[in-house]
């Protein structure tokens, strides 16, 4: 993580200040009683991105990856914790001093089909953010003509419309409009998820390589760690709006120290059948899948009720992250997880 420690003055011109910040976040959904006493969404989450890295949030579906987008973009106002761009509390901002963000601070969805207007032109979808930034006329449209160039599309695909072009060429239009404002931090909800995989690695190679020329920050959100993995440097994997591991990328896919993460990675296809199958019977064997022998708790891991290794204390105590060989786990029993 690049944080400095609090009050950490000397050091602080030799520290970078993280392009993203998250600190402590809480949020919950719904307002009243029986809101209050669910579990949140997302609960206590803390992570940083530094300027031209990619984090990777991965977890199943419900996990809460969308939800820490949404809490990033200001769709979703947080119930606790702050959100820092570049050092300063987004969350705390009004809306006005939000919009002035809105070039620093861009989003790519996952499903080109429906994330482009089909009435508009490329050149009209382009231009807009570039309008609300107050760049117009000939300008913005030779940033749209620039912008599509780019992503590696032609510059007069401004005059066409969406159908007229792939999935893939959909998602390089999505990225080229996220970009062309010159943000520094962009959230990648599922960007390949909804493509071919020959496109996947595209779209995936692209984004990495505009990401190194402009020192981009990527939160990359999606379901396994398979994909993230390729663009990402860091890992935060999540289960029930925690984080159960978090961690460079390569340790945390190659020796997992969280079991959610080895259900998770063992769950994710691989392209060849025979490692798929010795995964499954590896995590069969450890006991996955299975109903754990505990019962799930409001202040213990979330994850008692699919764990082979969870005890008495996993049901009491939450684990808090903690280094286990180049990984943070939130694991009572991170020695203990079996080798994937
Ligand atoms: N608008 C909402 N109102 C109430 N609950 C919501 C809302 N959006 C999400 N949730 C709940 O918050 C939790 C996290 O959902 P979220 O969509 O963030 O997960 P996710 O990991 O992004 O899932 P997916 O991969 O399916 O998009 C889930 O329990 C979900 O049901």
């Amino acid at each position: 993580m690049t944080t400095a420690p609090a009050g950490a003055t000397a050091l602080s011109a030799t520290v970078r200040v993280p392009a993203l910040e998250i600190r402590d976040l809480v949020v919950r959904y719904g307002s009243g009683r029986k809101a209050r006493q669910a579990p949140p969404a997302i609960d206590r989450v803390s992570f940083d991105i530094a300027p031209g890295e990619t984090v990777g949030l991965v977890g199943e579906s419900g996990s809460g990856k969308s939800t820490i987008g949404k809490a990033v973009l200001g769709l979703q106002p947080p119930t606790s914790g702050t959100v820092k761009l570049h050092g300063q509390d987004i969350t705390a901002m009004s809306l006005k001093q939000r919009s002035r963000l809105v070039a620093d601070l861009r989003v790519v969805f996952q499903d080109p089909y429906s994330s482009l207007n089909p009435a508009r032109t490329i050149g009209q979808t382009l231009v807009e953010p570039l309008r609300l930034m107050g760049v117009k006329g000939p300008e913005a449209l030779q940033k749209a003509r620039a912008g599509l160039e780019s992503v590696g599309l032609p510059a007069d695909a401004v005059d066409r419309y969406p159908s007229q072009f792939s999935g893939g060429q959909r998602q390089r239009i999505a990225i080229a409009r996220a970009l062309v404002c010159d943000p520094k931090v962009v959230v990648l909800d599922e960007p390949v998820s909804a493509l071919d995989l020959s496109t996947q690695a595209q779209v995936l190679n692209l984004l990495a390589d505009l990401r190194d020329q402009r020192g981009l920050a990527f939160l990359f959100i999606a379901h396994d760690l398979g994909v993230v993995r390729f663009l990402s440097q860091r890992t935060v994997v999540l289960y029930r709006g925690q984080v159960m591991e978090t961690g460079p990328v390569e340790a945390v896919s190659r020796a997992p120290r969280h079991p959610y993460t080895v259900a998770l990675t063992a769950a994710a296809p691989v392209p060849r059948p025979a490692e798929q199958a010795a995964r499954r019977a590896a995590r069969e064997a450890a006991g996955f899948g299975t109903a754990g022998a505990a019962a799930p708790s409001a202040t213990g891991c979330p994850f008692v009720p699919r764990c082979p290794l969870a005890t008495d204390v996993c049901v009491t105590e939450r684990p808090p992250l903690r280094l286990v060989e180049g990984t943070e786990a939130a694991c009572h029993h991170a020695e203990r997880v079996p080798a994937l």
